[in-house]
């Protein structure tokens, strides 16, 4: 896929997780104008996880549990390319078994086919999720 960073696969063991963050990045300075920000996250599931590990996003009160073999797949940025304050999310502790994931981000380069820019702002709607952090 043109524009995407290289795969990362991880592994949690008992306790293991990953504290509520965005995968966007709020600093310009960051990322190169040449790849642009995280579009997208695309975390596949590689293992099933016996208890806990669930990918956890709480302004949408939404909890994904892994499932060896599915694709939990979202758009961090809104077309305005704005960031979408809503996908703040976790990677809740294991509590039994092991977790294993491969994780790609889609940079907004190049993706201009997939998912068009939008031409008026939208980025309105998850404002109010920005400051609750
Ligand atoms: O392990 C998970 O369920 C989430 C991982 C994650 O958010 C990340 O690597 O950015
Ligand atoms: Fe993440």
């Amino acid at each position: 896929m043109a524009s995407a960073e290289h795969l990362q696969v991880a592994n949690y063991g008992i306790g293991g997780h990953y504290e509520p963050h965005f995968d966007f990045f709020t600093d310009n300075c960051t990322f190169k104008a040449s790849e642009g920000n995280r579009l997208a996250t695309g975390i596949f599931y590689l293992s099933d996880v016996a208890e806990g590990g669930g990918t956890a996003f709480p302004y949408l009160r939404l909890l994904v549990k892994p499932q060896r073999g599915s694709v939990l797949f979202w758009h961090n940025l809104h077309r305005s390319e704005e960031p979408d304050y809503r996908t703040r999310h976790a990677a809740c502790p294991v509590l039994k078994g092991s977790k294993w994931i491969g994780n790609i981000w889609v940079r907004v380069r190049n993706q201009d086919r997939e998912r068009p820019c939008g031409l008026l702002p939208d980025h309105e709607v998850s404002l109010e999720y920005k400051h609750l952090v």
